[in-house]
């Protein structure tokens, strides 16, 4: 597989702490949503920042578009869009002038901001200036920035952050429409699972500065799928003294029995057992053991 951006080794202390990021082996596959999970101080501010050379690297690779960072500073940022932290804009000038004062830097044609415009949504703001924007607006005017050079990459920290919930989907839509017709590689951090959970097709888990767990969403989620089962009957004590000699790891919990680690062939096959017992079953049910469970998991073992 290729990867648009691969780190290997990445470690990082600042003057007087503790390791904030231990080996960090990212890998971003090409044209993939890549989610950089974990909560506050887990270390994707300081990955981030490295990876796009905000921060002086101390230790490890960092390869993007197949080469080495460093040798190749000023090619690779051309390709890269990012934003970290709060967007820079100009308050008093219109979503139109902010991306004019890019469009010298950049020298690309002005149509392609009437492009970048459409594309977050903004192209009907006219002479409304930034500062007046909704923190939503000002979040989709600061993509647009990053957009306008048509990067192959794009580096997000953070980009829901203060967003209210309506905007939260605005932004998530905006990545996917941004992914599926630009092709464009997108890498956001975020603390917020159940928001990567709905964008991402790739996620990276770090804490600690230790990268957990890395894989495709479908692998993480597969990983949670042998869910707990809870079954409610009309005997528990019956019906858990029936199981346990059965084998089964099953306990009480809350007037119900919690078993652990059964198939789905199992569990019709305990039904029909409790059943053939002359025991009434009220429930069977997988206990939602969704992917905030799983990533609880992860991060405080
Ligand atoms: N400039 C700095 N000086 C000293 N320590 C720092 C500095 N910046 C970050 N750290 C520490 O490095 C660790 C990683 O911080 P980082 O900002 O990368 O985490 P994060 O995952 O981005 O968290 P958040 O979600 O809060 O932004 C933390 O322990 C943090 O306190």
């Amino acid at each position: 597989m290729s990867f648009c951006l691969e780190t290997t080794q990445l470690t990082y202390r600042f003057t007087g702490q503790e390791t904030a990021l231990d080996n960090i082996h990212l890998q971003v596959p090409q044209g993939s949503i890549y989610g950089f999970l974990g909560p506050n101080g887990a270390g994707k501010t300081t990955t981030l920042k490295l990876v796009l050379g905000l921060l002086k690297k101390q230790q490890g690779h960092i390869t993007i578009f197949g080469k080495p960072f460093e040798q190749h500073r000023v090619a690779v940022l051309r390709q890269v869009g990012a934003l970290i932290e709060s967007p820079s804009l100009y308050s008093q000038l219109s979503a139109v002038e902010n991306l004019q004062v890019l469009q010298t830097i950049y020298r690309c044609p002005s149509q392609r901001i009437h492009e970048v415009l459409q594309l977050v949504g903004l192209a009907n703001t006219g002479h409304k200036k930034a500062g007046q924007f909704s923190l939503g607006m000002k979040q989709r005017l600061a993509i647009a920035m990053t957009l306008l050079h048509r990067p192959a990459l794009l580096i997000l920290d953070e980009p829901t952050n203060g967003l209210d919930p309506n905007g939260i989907i605005e932004m998530r839509e905006l990545l996917k429409t941004i992914s599926r017709e630009q092709g464009i590689t997108i890498l956001i951090s975020s603390h917020l699972l159940p928001e990567i959970e709905k964008l991402a097709t790739h996620i990276g888990i770090i804490h600690k500065g230790k990268l957990l767990f890395q894989d495709t969403l479908e692998t993480l989620m597969r990983s949670t799928q042998q869910a707990p089962v809870l079954i409610s009957t009309n005997n528990n004590t019956q019906s858990l003294q029936l199981l346990q000699a059965q084998g089964v790891h099953v306990a009480a919990a809350n007037g119900h029995l919690l078993m652990q680690g059964v198939t789905k062939e199992k569990i019709a096959l305990i039904n029909r057992q409790l059943v053939l017992a002359g025991i009434d079953v009220y429930g069977i049910h997988a206990q939602h053991h969704d992917l905030e469970a799983t990533f609880m998991d992860l991060i405080n073992h």
